[in-house]
């Protein structure tokens, strides 16, 4: 297999604690090899305002689960194009807002409803033709194991404030330490996004620019699909940035 074959299929799975890069990084690898993009982070947030504008109690297992199967959610996959529908309506700010942020673990700590999100994301990554970038917390783990790259993307917890603190500028919550730790902490106890398993690199950020991040990736999608080169990374044409070393552990 050759990244570089437009015909091939590839699967990359990219996992990682909230602002650790994951949406950011990924779009930008899939746009330099011409993939799909899939947040299922959007996802579970989609069927949080669903929830919360239908009245459906999210303490209420059942409730929940019944609202993420009947979701009228359309997910767009171009990552030049964010397109998140939710009964025709565009939800890409709403669930972006605190409300749902505050709220979203309700719905990804419910399993039966992951189980239900599963299902859908493994159906965009077949309708996709298998070239796709899907991030989330559970991707290289429960919804593609198989995929051709599996990496766990982290930054440490002052990195991820930092740099969520400045995306949202003045927008941000007082509460930006619950949302970013506490929420990790509540999803941790359904999935594992803190330690790599058999097979996943592990890629941590907190020291790189954006560009060498997404460099990072790059390099690490060569090295696992370049059969040609016995597994060798091979530099890419377009940056100069240095290869990812498993070594960078928080
Ligand atoms: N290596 C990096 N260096 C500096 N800033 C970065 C780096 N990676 C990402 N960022 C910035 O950090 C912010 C958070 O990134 P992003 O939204 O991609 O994180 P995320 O992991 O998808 O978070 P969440 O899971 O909560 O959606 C963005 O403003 C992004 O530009
Ligand atoms: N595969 C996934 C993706 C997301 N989640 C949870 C974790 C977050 O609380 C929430 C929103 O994700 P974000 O937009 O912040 O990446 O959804 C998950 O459990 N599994």
């Amino acid at each position: 297999m050759n990244a570089r074959d437009t015909n091939a299929r590839l699967v990359i799975a990219i996992d990682g604690p909230s602002g650790s890069g994951k949406s950011s990084v990924s779009k930008e690898v899939a746009r330099r090899f011409g993939l799909a993009y899939l947040d299922t982070g959007a996802m579970y947030r989609a069927v949080t305002w669903w929830c919360l504008e239908s009245g459906v109690d999210l303490d209420d297992a059942a409730a929940v689960v019944a609202a993420t199967r009947s979701v009228p959610l359309e997910m767009g996959t171009d990552p030049d194009e964010e397109r998140i529908l939710v009964a025709g309506q565009d939800v890409r700010a709403a669930i972006r807002g605190d409300r749902v942020t505050d709220h979203v673990s309700a719905v990804s700590t419910t399993v039966p409803a992951r189980e239900v999100l599963v299902r859908m994301q493994r159906e965009i990554i077949r309708e996709s033709g298998n070239r796709i970038v899907a991030e989330g917390r559970d991707i290289t783990t429960v919804v593609a194991p198989d995929a051709d790259v599996r990496i766990l993307l982290t930054a440490s917890e002052a990195a991820r404030m930092a740099r969520r603190g400045r995306q949202l500028g003045a927008a941000a919550s007082s509460n930006l330490e619950a949302q970013v730790v506490g929420r990790d902490a509540k999803d941790s106890t359904v999935v594992n996004f803190t330690s790599a398993q058999d097979g996943v690199h592990l890629l941590d950020s907190s020291e790189l620019t954006m560009e060498q991040t997404v460099q990072g990736v790059i390099d690490l999608v060569i090295r696992d699909t370049d059969t040609a080169h016995d597994g060798a990374a091979e530099a890419p044409d377009d940056t100069g940035a240095a290869a990812p070393e498993e070594a960078r552990q928080p």
